[in-house]
């Protein structure tokens, strides 16, 4: 018997040249945008499969939004093709546009109706909305339904622009940079509604620069620079993260070691056989999501 999984073991980005995947959330070809006589866009081949969390990383000014906003169909393009839930963003109509949510970087929070008069309202506009209540306890905003948008805190805010992204039922989710100003607490509660969403099958493309989100979140992270995609992979496998050795330190004599080993157990336990009891201060570490990350960033830069 053969078993099947919504997300296949292949993680690599498509190759420039391949045909569209008609299975895909998203799937890009040569994409291109330019500003003027500036290329913002420059050639990105990506797929978004159904049911996954995808986080594009990338620099300041790499072409994360752009490419986001050309995938909403808020903006136009000047080479390449483009399908989001089979159809190009370019021609997408009201049938189309209901299947997506959208939480942009600054949302609604200005208003003068009360949270649940917000999305009642924006509940109307879709054929198959959720119902307004229940997203409010989704993002634990219950107690503030009835208070206006511009009474709430800055992470409240957030959780109600997030409300508002799903409150139509999308199979598709755009966030982007969702926890920009969340308290620590009010981060783990947001990522846990992102992982309950999943559970209800929603696609999501998370824009971010906290690593750690990337990490607890994405099923697959790509990174973005320089108008490309220079890698896709799961986050432990990214810039060949999972075969990197592991640095294993510990205080000896008064002294602080490390030693880089591709075998840290063996490593250990010779290192355990020399002392009495515990080794003192001992550590094994992997490069972070992080520290690939940066590498990668500062090669493409040189
Ligand atoms: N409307 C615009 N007009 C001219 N240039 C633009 C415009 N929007 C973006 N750009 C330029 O295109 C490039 C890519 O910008 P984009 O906003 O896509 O980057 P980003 O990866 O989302 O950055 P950030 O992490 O800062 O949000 C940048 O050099 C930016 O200055």
């Amino acid at each position: 018997m053969t078993s099947t999984s919504a997300v296949p073991t292949s993680t690599a980005a498509p190759r420039a040249g391949e045909p569209l995947d008609p299975d895909a959330a998203i799937s890009v070809r040569g994409l291109v945008k330019r500003y003027g006589t500036a290329t913002a866009v420059d050639g990105l081949d990506l797929d978004i499969r159904r049911g996954e969390i995808f986080a594009l990383l990338g620099p300041n000014g790499a072409g994360k939004t752009t490419t986001v906003e050309i995938c909403e169909g808020f903006r136009d393009r000047d080479g390449g093709e483009v399908r989001v839930l089979g159809t190009d963003p370019a021609s997408g109509g009201r049938r189309w546009k209901a299947q997506l949510g959208i939480v942009l970087q600054s949302g609604a929070g200005d208003s003068q109706l009360t949270c649940r008069e917000l999305l009642r309202a924006q509940a109307s506009y879709y054929p198959d909305p959720r119902d307004p209540d229940e997203v409010l306890e989704l993002v634990g905003l219950t107690g503030k339904a009835r208070a206006r948008g511009r009474s709430l805190s800055g992470g409240q805010r957030r959780r109600l622009d997030v409300a508002l992204g799903i409150v139509g039922r999308p199979s598709l989710l755009f966030l982007d940079e969702p926890t920009t100003g969340f308290d620590p607490e009010a981060r783990r509660q947001f990522w846990s509604l992102i992982r309950s969403l999943r559970d209800l099958g929603t696609t999501m493309l998370l824009t971010t620069h906290y690593l750690d989100e990337a990490e607890a979140l994405a099923d697959r992270v790509g990174v973005i620079a320089h108008g490309r995609l220079a890698e896709v992979a799961v986050p432990s496998e990214l810039g060949g993260r999972g075969r990197a050795p592991a640095v294993v330190s510990w205080t000896e004599d008064g002294v602080r070691h490390s030693e880089a080993t591709a075998t840290p157990t063996a490593f250990v336990s010779a290192l355990s056989a020399r002392f009495p009891g515990e080794v003192p201060d001992l550590a094994v570490a992997r490069p972070t999501l992080e520290d690939v990350y940066l590498q990668m960033i500062g090669e493409a830069r040189a």
